[in-house]
């Protein structure tokens, strides 16, 4: 265990929602039922556990890394700070996203290594790290990412052959040598001892959103992470589980399914109980479409319960998408009065995914599940 679990264990006494747990081992093996259980579990919430993935050595080589560079002294890490233009790799500062439509600020700190920096080393494709984490780039970061980048086209191959298309039309999609967003990213907040519980219940340290891209890969060792799961208004925790990672949908694969696979809402807030008291790391890998391709649905599309249509058009390109998302978020650009960006467009809802079309399978108590 590293030194970013001290934290107790999660608290038993706290509501979670549970999620099927995938066995990757069967995945890789073909099993048919667990092929199915994983279609379930993304078109039913978007998240679910993944078991046996073999990816906890390089994992934990993360989190210390992540762990040493967090603790570089401030003004070392702004000079990587991505900017307001939607830059998305580099350092993003603690308060540099609005958490919410007020302008709340949020809590979080970001450490974002570009894929493509990093298979390319020591070719800087998007832009250069700090020696800390360059260093670490053949030792830790490649051998992260290219398990991270194996079990998401393992898991989108199952997805693509459940929506019925043709064998690698997802995989086309998102072709490792293209340009694109797909990014490593170290996440730290704070201890929030000191706060009251209202306080602590209200606040989100990282605002509620989707996803951007198609999957990703996240590695929670305490809690934080909720859901709001579709029909319910109240948001849930996630128990990390170890040895467990945490998949989810995001939304370009919302896209590329007519709205079929979900990409749900989640956010972090803060740990519950006496894990409050200590600062929380995870860690994700986000899988992307390369930046080129068009995210449009390439099935019928999916209708909402009433029968309405979601997804109506194309939305431009993956990396247009990740851009506006990005940029629409940064307080930077959200003026407090108007609600309006610096620009004149309206800013944090024009930082909006596909955050509406999430009600269209109704979700229904998984078999099997843990968590709750
Ligand atoms: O830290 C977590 O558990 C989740 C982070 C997250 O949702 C994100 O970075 O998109
Ligand atoms: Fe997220």
């Amino acid at each position: 265990m590293s030194n970013v679990a001290q934290a107790p264990p999660f608290p038993n006494d706290v509501p979670t929602h549970p999620l099927f747990v995938i066995d990757y081992a069967l995945i890789q093996g073909g099993d048919e039922i667990e092929r199915d259980r994983l279609w379930q579990a993304a078109t039913q919430l978007g998240f679910w556990y993944l078991k046996e993935h073999g990816a906890e050595a390089e994992v934990e080589a993360m989190f210390n890394m992540g762990k040493a560079f967090m603790e570089l002294p401030l003004e070392e890490k702004m000079a990587y700070e991505e900017g307001d233009d939607g830059e998305q790799f580099g350092y993003k500062a603690a308060g540099f996203h609005t958490a919410d439509e007020h302008g709340t600020l949020d809590e979080t700190e970001f450490l974002d290594v570009a894929k493509d920096d990093v298979l390319a080393f020591p070719a800087p494709v998007h832009r250069t790290y700090p020696p800390l984490v360059a260093d670490a780039i053949p030792t830790v970061l490649r051998p992260f990412m290219r398990k991270s980048l194996a079990i998401n086209h393992t898991l989108l191959g199952v997805l693509n052959d459940k929506l019925g298309l043709k064998e690698g039309t997802l995989a086309d999609l998102h072709r490792t040598k293209e340009k694109s967003g797909c990014v490593a990213r170290v996440i730290r907040t704070p201890p929030q001892n000191g706060k009251d519980k209202e306080a602590l219940e209200r606040q989100a340290l990282l605002g509620a959103h989707t996803d951007f891209g198609s999957l990703s890969f996240l590695h929670n060792r305490v809690g934080g992470l909720q859901v709001l799961a579709p029909g319910t208004e109240d948001w849930m925790y996630i128990r990390p589980i170890p040895g467990h990672a945490i998949c989810n949908v995001g939304d370009s694969l919302n896209i590329f399914s007519g709205g079929l696979i979900r990409s749900n809402m989640h956010r972090v807030v803060s740990p519950p109980r006496a894990q409050a008291m200590f600062e929380r790391y995870s860690l994700a890998f986000f899988t992307r479409p390369h930046d080129s391709v068009v995210l449009r649905p390439l099935v019928p599309m999916a209708s909402t319960p009433d029968g309405a249509e979601t997804i109506q058009e194309d939305k431009g390109t993956a990396g247009e998408w990740l851009v506006r998302r990005l940029k629409y978020l940064r307080t930077g650009n959200y003026n407090p009065l108007t609600k309006l960006s610096c620009k004149g467009v309206e800013s944090y809802t024009a930082h909006l995914g596909t955050e509406d079309y999430g009600k269209i399978t109704q979700v229904a108590a998984p078999d099997a599940a843990v968590g709750a």
